[in-house]
């Protein structure tokens, strides 16, 4: 297997990429989840068996269950077996979305946050981009590069009785060697998409790289302030010295973001800002039907888009497919297959410059089909 974090060329590398891929059978788990899940995760299954043959690229595939619709009917929302086919037997995998509940469900547990933790997926690569067509202003092209095992999402929680009334606790958990590892990660993304701008100078849009660290150290001393520290001794390392590392507190990020997203290009941030922001960055480039993820560790690689289960779009056929799309070119980047790859986010940039199908969430009319087949033709 070649998942590598170095991998990550996101949508600039179209040009650079000659080489011919050698023959090779990729095994993936598809865990569509909930919602609309099902529906686009299909989608990515079916761009993935339309690649073109001379790319010598296989896909063998195996159907796993999640979810809480999972949880209702097996008392399980991530059964030992998925976990298990996914560790044995698949290369990558596809991960659609899943309906966690607003209120606490006896024996229900978040089974993408589980999964993350138990395949050791540390990273959570988020490249938010607008296409040619789709920007009147300066272009948005920025990595949200977030921790992916702790912070509050240790889900260590508790409810105890007060003077007053209840009062609930969460645990924040902030490890020098996870700030560390995630950091080192952003500081080569920023090395890597500065190699690809300088064999590209006509269409770089920066001539230095960036990282910016976000945190809430201010408040947080220790958990962010922790962060915060372990960020900024990894990227000084002297193999980032082309590498501009800036900080921002993670509300006047949000801020700045809104305000000046091109300015952005690689964001490292501990879990729940990650998260936060990836979501806020979507809206800037049209929608979160459009923003896929990677979670990755060494060897192992999910796409899943960012976007949920979208209760209020299930079952009528409209939801965005091109989140996951782009997920599964980037699930192939991790397993270094760069040239198909490449080939979807050139056929789904065409299918949002040309803008003739789009789905409604990005002011058209086309089902989640359509969009589908204007992508596959243009494989
Ligand atoms: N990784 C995962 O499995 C995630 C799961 N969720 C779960 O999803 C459920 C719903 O959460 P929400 O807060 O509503 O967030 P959501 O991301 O599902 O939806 C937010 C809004 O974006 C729209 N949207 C999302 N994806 C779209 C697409 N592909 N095409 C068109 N429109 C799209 C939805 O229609 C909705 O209006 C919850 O149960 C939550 O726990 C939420 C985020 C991530
Ligand atoms: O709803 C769930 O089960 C997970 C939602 C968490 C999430 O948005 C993310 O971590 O990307």
């Amino acid at each position: 297997m070649t998942t590598s974090l170095s991998g990550l060329r996101t949508h600039l590398c179209t040009e650079f990429i000659t080489m011919a891929a050698a023959a090779r059978t990729l095994r993936i788990g598809l865990i569509p989840g909930d919602g609309i899940g099902r529906e686009v995760i299909p989608a990515g299954q079916r761009v993935l068996e339309s690649l073109p043959s001379s790319l010598n690229l296989k896909f063998s595939f195996v159907n796993l269950d999640a979810g809480f619709d999972t949880f209702q009917r097996t008392g399980t929302a991530l059964p030992d077996k998925t976990v298990d086919t996914l560790k044995k037997e698949c290369d990558g995998a596809l991960f659609g979305a899943v309906s966690s509940p607003s209120t606490k469900v006896a024996g229900y547990s978040s089974p993408i946050v589980a999964l993350r933790k138990k395949l050791d997926l540390y990273a959570n690569v988020r490249p938010v981009k607008t296409t040619v067509g789709s920007t009147s202003g300066d272009p948005i092209d920025l990595v949200i590069v977030r921790e992916n095992t702790e912070d509050l999402y240790v889900k260590e929680e508790r409810t105890h009785e007060g003077p007053n009334g209840k009062v609930a606790e969460a645990i924040k958990r902030i490890s020098e060697s996870a700030s560390t590892r995630i950091s080192t990660i952003a500081g080569e993304i920023a090395l890597r998409r500065q190699k690809i701008r300088a064999a590209a100078p006509a269409t770089a849009t920066r001539d230095q790289s960036m990282v910016t660290i976000t945190h809430k150290s201010n408040v947080l001393s220790q958990t962010d302030g922790l962060f915060r520290e372990a960020a900024r001794k990894a990227l000084a390392a002297e193999r980032f010295s082309s590498v501009h590392v800036e900080e921002q507190i993670v509300d006047s990020m949000v801020y700045k973001l809104f305000r000046q997203p091109e300015y952005y290009d690689v964001i490292v941030a501990p879990n729940l800002y990650g998260d936060i922001l990836s979501d806020g960055a979507a809206a800037l480039v049209g929608s979160l039907g459009l923003v896929p993820s990677a979670n990755v560790g060494d060897g192992f690689a999910i796409g899943e888009p960012c976007h949920g289960s979208a209760p209020d779009i299930e079952g009528k056929g409209v939801a965005n497919p091109i989140a996951t799309l782009r997920s599964v070119a980037l699930m192939l980047e991790f397993l270094g297959e760069e040239i198909a790859a490449a080939k979807i986010y050139t056929a789904v940039d065409a299918n949002l410059d040309e803008a003739k199908f789009l789905s409604p969430d990005m002011g058209g009319k086309a089902t989640t089909q359509q969009v589908l087949d204007d992508v596959l033709k243009r494989l």
